[in-house]
């Protein structure tokens, strides 16, 4: 077990490279699956969630080989229809779950234990199972265990019945390997969804409406291996946009892609941070006095996350951090999950003055002066809006629990380092009963 150790305080300058997109890498390492050729990854991040996705392909038979520090080659011939997903593995991460399009459609069968991921409410994966269902697939077997689906697949029409990222993504992993016209109706369109959509015509799939919220399929009985680069992750980069607000420090984050960061920029904006995008960057200027900019009539500013192009839910945590340092007062609607504002708890904890109405919104008064304290990280973006708390606050905070923040975001406490950061990642002793 590990922890930060924080001294706060400090403006944070410099300038940073974001990591590749989590969330994108993620399915498209399981994409990997799809073929018995080579398929090679560039851009990965190497983060917690990217080893158990690895682990996770290498136990069912795939060989894989770092040929740097963020480029993988990954051959599935060695998966067969015999290969188990393993359960332990399974439960490490949300996205083991993304193995299900690939199995199902190459062998026919898709025996999934029960996936992980971050404990912020309820996780459906009904539209998971309607778009298999929609392609023929049967679920054969239901159980606190396993979830087993099987059928040879055929090319239909998905019609969502919510825009769910990886629901998008195991219907297009599954309908990219079934020969035929599959449409997706309602299909979520984040930066990752796009990222995946991309790497699979690359493999062989026609695919039109990228970007949109209907997808047209053309499957193919083999898929071909490709060489993929994975873009840069907007939450990264929000996190970071973020954290320079909040030191006051002047922040220059590079190779972006500027126009996955419009609403994370007007949102933030609206919370009073300005960011200037120069070239492929996004420049935060030092110094800033951040006010919150009322609605017209003088009445409380609003943020909501929802489906892309909205403000993304992964920034939510990160989007009431920010408002405590700003003058003024913010409702964040946190629409999409239960729990993941049960977290503003530790933020309240170091000083800041929040009143939460109820699981789903959260009314934030700033700016507060924060105050070091023990806290946990109960998940990853969680994790990361009390470090960017702790960065600014008075004394040395410990954050315990970051494996949680080490799942999305790769060397972090090195990175900050570099930034002019106090933080040291000390290993922790269980006290003694
Ligand atoms: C590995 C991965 O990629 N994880 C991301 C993925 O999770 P994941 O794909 O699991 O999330 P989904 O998009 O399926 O759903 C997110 C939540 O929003 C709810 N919902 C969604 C759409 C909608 O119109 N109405 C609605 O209520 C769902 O019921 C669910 O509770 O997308 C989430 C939403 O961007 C992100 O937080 C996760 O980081
Ligand atoms: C919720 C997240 O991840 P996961 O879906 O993998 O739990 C996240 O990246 O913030």
């Amino acid at each position: 077990m590990e922890k930060f150790v924080i001294d706060g305080g400090e403006p944070l300058s410099g300038s940073v490279v974001p990591a590749g997109n989590k969330n994108a890498a993620l399915p498209c390492l399981a994409a990997s699956a799809l073929t018995a050729d080579e398929v090679v990854v560039r851009n990965v991040p190497r983060i917690r969630d990217v080893q158990a996705m690895v682990d996770l392909l290498e136990h069912l038979g795939a060989t894989v080989e770092w040929r740097g520090e963020h480029e993988v080659a990954i051959c599935a011939a060695g998966i067969t229809e015999d290969s188990l997903v393993d359960p332990r593995l399974s439960a490490r991460i949300r996205a083991s779950f993304l193995l299900a399009g690939p199995l199902l459609a190459r062998f026919g069968r898709a025996d999934m234990p029960p996936p992980g991921g971050d404990v912020i409410g309820r996780r459906r994966l009904d539209p998971h199972l309607d778009a298999f269902r929609a392609l023929g697939a049967r679920v054969e077997r239901h159980d606190s265990s396993n979830l087993v689906l099987a059928g040879r697949l055929r090319a239909g029409e998905v019609f969502m019945d919510e825009p769910s990222v990886m629901g998008t993504e195991n219907a297009l992993l599954a309908a990219a390997l079934t020969p035929g016209e599959t449409s997706i109706f309602n299909a979520a369109c984040e930066p990752h969804v796009v990222d995946l959509a991309r790497m699979l015509v690359k493999m062989g799939a026609d695919i039109r409406g990228i970007g949109s919220n209907v997808l047209h399929i053309t499957g193919t009985d083999i898929l071909g291996g490709t060489t993929h680069d994975i873009g840069p992750d907007h939450i990264e980069i929000g996190s970071f946009m973020a954290m320079a607000g909040m030191s006051g420090g002047e922040i220059r984050i590079k190779d972006t892609e500027p126009d996955d960061l419009r609403m994370i920029r007007l949102v933030f904006r609206r919370i009073g941070l300005e960011t200037r995008i120069d070239g492929a960057d996004v420049l935060v200027p030092g110094g800033q006095k951040l006010v919150v900019e009322r609605d017209l009539g003088e009445h409380t500013s609003k943020v909501q996350d929802g489906p892309w192009p909205a403000f993304p839910a992964d920034l939510t945590s990160i989007a009431v951090a920010l408002a405590t340092q700003s003058e003024g007062e913010v409702l964040v609607h946190e629409w999409m999950f239960e729990s993941r504002l049960f977290f503003c708890d530790k933020l309240i904890s170091m000083g800041a003055n929040i009143f939460i109405a109820d699981p789903h919104r959260a009314l934030v008064h700033g700016p507060r002066r924060l105050r070091a304290a023990r806290v946990e990280s109960p998940d990853i973006r969680a994790g990361m809006a009390v470090l960017l708390a702790a960065l600014c606050a008075e004394g040395t905070t410990e954050i315990g629990n970051i494996r949680q923040i080490d799942r999305g975001y790769e060397r972090i406490d090195e990175r900050l380092r570099e930034l002019g950061a106090s933080i040291e990642r000390v290993a922790e002793h269980p006290v003694a009963a």
